[in-house]
Parts: structure tokens; sequence; C-alpha cells
């Protein structure tokens, strides 16, 4: 380390209240809600607020630097695509619930190489902005989870564009993310996969990648499981890309890969056209049993979900297990480069809702910070820091207090016929790829605050 460099908090100050309630007894009343509708008793969160979740894409943010430092474009690319399977890591095992943003809340996080600033831009439905940026590149976006639930299991589709821009190259990608799905809510332990196709797309050089996320499969051997392809101008595969986003991303020529996959050809055929389809395309069916399960709950609200549709398959694993990935599975092609590889755990992670030592950081009110801070900033809101010290019933109350001075305030604006206008982003059209985005309007960091009231 450098000397004189920051060093962030590591811990949080006790460990997390190890709760086991059921959390389908919670769920059973929210099916066909949206996600900033769920409102869940305090222990099924994690104190942490969804924009400080978002900051955690922020994780590897060298990789953005690395790839500005990149003359050929392609290895610029492989870069990125590292960039955004390595912003997915974080979420491994994570499976306490973010709070949900108020309405104008806003969190900041300046480090050495960046800033980001991250708003709450709509809370029907929820929408969260971002802006990054470094002295070499620039990433933005904006998030608006959806929920599908499928009875045992809930999909979480985060819709919108993520942006990274490299000014002084005049070169920029785009990519949207992939599904999350949350698995065994009704019985079992719960897990999560990310599944789906990423597709990145450069718009300076034309050349494009595709990624898949696959599903665990029959026996978890795919779990986590990443592959795909860099393909040329004239759409010819370049390179090929494998990894898991819980751990690493490596990168080959698609040569190399090739005469590998006619020398171990039968150990390993994934990617190939089948498989290279969205995985998501037939999400998890429900089985019999778990049928039989939900009538006896007797669930009023749901007739929103199509359960009945295909009831059992065959081939499905069940889902009161977590499948466990086959690490002897793992493959290395030659010619192969390693482009990202996660942090270790912190040993104490477990204690404290699977963070990672950056998440760890995200909540510290630094010395002086609140001089500085905006008055919206999540590390400000008391339900998160009351949980986060520990005190459940005094979180709750902060939750409940919030939500309820939140709707006062939506109920008042409508009385008045006022329509909430976002502070630091306007709603515009995305230049790359044309879709409906949300775009800085770089004054935050003026630090001129006019902030509504809302903690
Ligand atoms: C059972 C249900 C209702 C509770 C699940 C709560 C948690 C696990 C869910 C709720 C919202 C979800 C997040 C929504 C959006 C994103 C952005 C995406 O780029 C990575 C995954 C990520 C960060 C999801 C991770 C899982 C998540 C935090």
């Amino acid at each position: 380390m450098d000397v004189g460099e920051k060093v962030y908090r590591q811990t949080l100050p006790v460990p997390m209240y190890q709760n086991d309630y059921n959390i389908w007894s919670v769920l059973k009343n929210c099916i066909g809600k949206e996600l900033s509708k769920i409102t869940m008793p305090v222990v099924f969160n994690e104190p942490l607020s969804f924009l400080q979740r978002i900051a955690e894409y922020m994780e590897y943010s060298h990789l953005l630097t690395l790839a500005s430092e990149q003359e050929d474009p392609v290895i610029r690319l492989q870069y990125v695509i590292g960039f955004a399977v390595s912003a997915l890591a974080s979420n491994w095992e994570r499976l306490g619930k973010p709070f949900n943003p108020l309405l104008g809340e806003t969190y900041e996080l300046e480090r050495k190489e960046f800033r980001f600033i991250c708003e709450q831009v709509s809370h029907h439905p929820p929408v969260s902005a971002f802006h990054a940026e470094s002295k070499d590149w620039v990433f933005h976006g904006s998030i608006h989870p959806k929920l599908k639930f499928w009875g045992k299991s809930v999909e979480i589709q985060p819709k919108g564009v993520v942006t990274v821009e490299f000014p002084k190259l005049k070169d920029a990608y785009t990519w949207s993310n992939v599904q999350c799905c949350v698995h065994n809510l009704i019985v079992g332990k719960l897990w999560m996969e990310q599944v789906g196709t990423m597709e990145i797309c450069s718009h300076a050089s034309g050349q494009r990648a595709q990624l898949t996320f696959k599903q665990a499969g029959s026996n978890g051997k795919d779990l986590h499981r990443v592959e795909g392809f860099i393909f040329d101008k004239q759409k010819h595969k370049q390179f090929f890309l494998y990894g898991k986003w819980t751990e690493f991303l490596k990168c080959t020529d698609n040569n190399s890969y090739e005469e590998y996959l006619k020398e171990n050809g039968s150990k390993h055929h994934s990617c190939n056209s089948k498989s290279s389809k969205s995985p998501n395309d037939s999400p998890s069916h429900t089985s019999k049993k778990v049928l039989q399960k939900l009538n006896s709950l007797k669930l009023s609200s749901f007739k929103s979900m199509s359960v009945a549709e295909s009831m059992d398959d065959p081939t499905e694993i069940p889902e009161v297990s977590v499948p466990r990935s086959d690490s002897a599975y793992s493959i290395d092609i030659p010619n192969s480069t390693l482009i990202w590889k996660v942090n270790p755990r912190p040993q104490h992670s477990s204690d404290y809702y699977q963070f990672t030592e950056f998440a760890m950081s995200l909540n510290e009110l630094e010395t002086d910070m609140e001089k500085t801070l905006c008055p919206t900033d999540s590390r400000l809101r008391p339900d998160i820091r009351k949980l986060e010290q520990g005190d459940i019933d005094g979180a709750a109350i902060e939750k409940t207090r919030l939500e309820e001075k939140q709707r006062a305030a939506n109920k008042n604006m409508k009385t008045k016929k006022i329509e909430w206008k976002p502070r630091w982003f306007d709603q515009g059209i995305n230049p790359y790829n044309k879709q409906e985005d949300w775009i800085f309007n770089g004054k935050y960091w003026g630090r001129q605050y006019t902030d509504p009231e809302i903690f």
C-alpha cells in the first residue's frame, strides 16, 4: 500500500442477527408486486440501500483504467467485458434484501481512482440512475429491477442500459444486465444464479461480444459459468471467453479454442448454438409437489402467477438443494490470459451478510464526511444505520417511519399537482443505442444541494 493511502473500514460494528424466519411466509403476500412495493421485515434486509449495492459495480474499476490504456481495441474490449462480469461477483451468496431507496435518495462514493453518484430518480416504477467518472473513463447507467415470481423462485430483471465511455479515445461500449434468479423461496436454502445473454457492443470498432450466463443445469456442472465469443465486424468469432462470474474470466483466441475442442471434444462442448441461446427462455417450472404446497397455503393473489403452465419438468434439479459446482470441470485452454479474478471474501464475511471487503466500507461515515455529504445520502438513513448496529427493533421502527413519511410526501405532491424532478439526472436517450436512459447533469459535485427532507 502507498504511504498515506486511505484505509477503509473492513468490518461492520456488530455481526448480523442470524434469523431463521421463513421467507415464504412474507413473500406469499407479495406475489405480483414490484420490488419497491415489497416490504419485508427488516431481518431479511442487509444494512445497505440498493443504491449502495449498485456502487458495488465499482469494485473492479481498475479494469476500466486498464482498458483505457490499451491501444488495440479488441484487448480494450476484453477488459471492458472483464469489468462487466466482475461487477456481478459481489452478488455471490448475498441473499439479504437491500433497502428500497427513497425517492430522491442519493449515494456518493469518492475513491482514489473515481467518483460515483447514484440517485433514485423514480419510485414507481423504481429506477436508480448512476454516473461514475475517472480521468480516463466514464461509466453510467440506469437500473429498473423488475420482479417475476415463479412460485418457488423469483426472477429479477435489471432493466436498463449501462455504458462505458473513453472520451480521449472516442470509444464507447454498452450492454444490459442479465437476470438474477433466487431459488428455494418455499423450502430449502436460498441460492442465486445469474442467467441470460449479455451483449457488449463496441460502438467505435463495431466489434461485439456475446456472453452466456448459464443455468446451473441438472447436475450443477454449469453453476455460475459464463462463456462467449468476441466477434469481429464481419461477425467472425475472434476470441473465446470463459469463466465464472463468482471467480474469474479468461480469454483465448478462437483457433486455440477450436484446437482444444478437437482434442477434448466430448468433455467440453458447450457454447454451441444450442446453449448460446438464452437459458432463461423457459424459467424454472413449478413441480406438482410445490404446487400442492402452494395450494395448501391458500394464496389469494396467486392468479398473477403462471404456475400451472408446465407443471413437471423431469430434467429439473430439485430446487430444495443448492447445486454444487464441479470445480474439476474448470477448464484451462492453451494460450489463455486471465482478464479478471475475484478478490477473496474476508474470513468473517458469513457473519456479516456475506459482504465483500468493498461492501463493508460502503456505509462508513468517514471523518468529516458529514460536513460535505448531501443530506439525502444513504449513509444518513437511520434505519440502515440501526440495522448495521444490530438494533433490529429500532431499524424496523425507522423503516416504517421513513416509508410513511414518503407516502405522505407523495400524497402531498399529488394533491398539489407537483411532479417530482430528480436533481442530478435528466431523462433522455442513450446516444449509442438510442434506448431510454437517465443522463447525469454534472451538477452534483458542485455540492450546492437544495435537498428535500426525506429522512
Ligand atoms: C426473495 C426476494 C424477494 C428477495 C431477494 C432480495 C435480493 C437477493 C435481490 C433483490 C434485488 C436484487 C438485485 C436487483 C438488481 C441487480 C442488478 C444486477 O446488475 C445484479 C444483481 C442485482 C444487484 C440484484 C441482486 C439480488 C437482489 C439484491
